[in-house]
């Protein structure tokens, strides 16, 4: 590994395919008020489920208190606020269900998931975590003012945009960071994998939405 931050050099070894979900087509589309997003949260509520039970993970398996209040925090959020009152929300006013069969990425990505939270392997937890949220985090922050006007759009942006969210992804990144020298070559090279294989299926994610 080099010098650099260790989350750093994790997007880095997956650049191009950052950038592909980042800039992708179906996530400007959100920015610009025009994506169908019926279909899209749909699966979104069913990631979010594991995502959720991941959180959890992560408050459980993290190795200092330091790092398990953020999880806590944040998975108070995701469950009782922000991510399920939108969900309920937005799938009303789209008249989207709440029990939607997986599409394959959906299933794979639950799979991925939950198969760090079964492990309970505090780095691959982390991995995943970042990916999804820094991903979001990079795309949403390309969205420009004025936002759009309906609210399905703006909030999912305003959801994935802002101070608080920011600090989150600093902190997932923080994590990665102090992690990484700790873990030896083989530890890093897991890591890695996992992050590559969020990467991609957050990518075939947008795919998936774009139809
Ligand atoms: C597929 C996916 N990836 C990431 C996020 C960000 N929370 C999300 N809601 N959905």
């Amino acid at each position: 590994m080099s010098e650099e931050a260790f989350s750093t050099w994790l997007r880095a070894q997956c650049a191009e395919e950052w950038e592909a979900v980042a800039g992708h087509p179906f996530a400007a589309a959100i920015a610009a008020g025009t994506a169908d997003m019926r279909h899209y949260l749909e699966q979104d509520f069913l990631f979010v489920d594991s995502f959720t039970a991941l959180l959890g993970a992560a408050v459980a398996s993290a190795d200092t208190f330091e790092a398990r209040v953020p999880y806590g925090k944040f998975l108070g959020q995701v469950a009782t606020t922000e991510e399920k009152t939108y969900f309920h929300r937005a799938l009303a006013e789209l008249k989207g269900s709440t029990d939607a069969a997986a599409e394959p990425v959906t299933a794979e990505f639950r799979a991925l998931m939950d198969e760090v939270r079964s492990a309970q392997d505090y780095p691959l937890i982390v991995a995943v975590l970042c990916v999804a949220e820094w991903s979001y985090l990079d795309w949403a922050a390309r969205a420009t003012e004025p936002l759009p006007e309906g609210f399905v759009h703006r909030e999912w942006i305003e959801l994935h945009e802002g101070a608080e969210f920011r600090a989150w992804v600093g902190f997932l990144r923080g994590e990665l960071d102090r992690l990484g020298p700790r873990l030896g070559e083989p530890g890093r090279d897991a890591v890695l994998a996992v992050f590559r294989r969020a990467v991609a299926l957050e990518r075939r994610f947008f795919d998936m939405a774009s139809g």
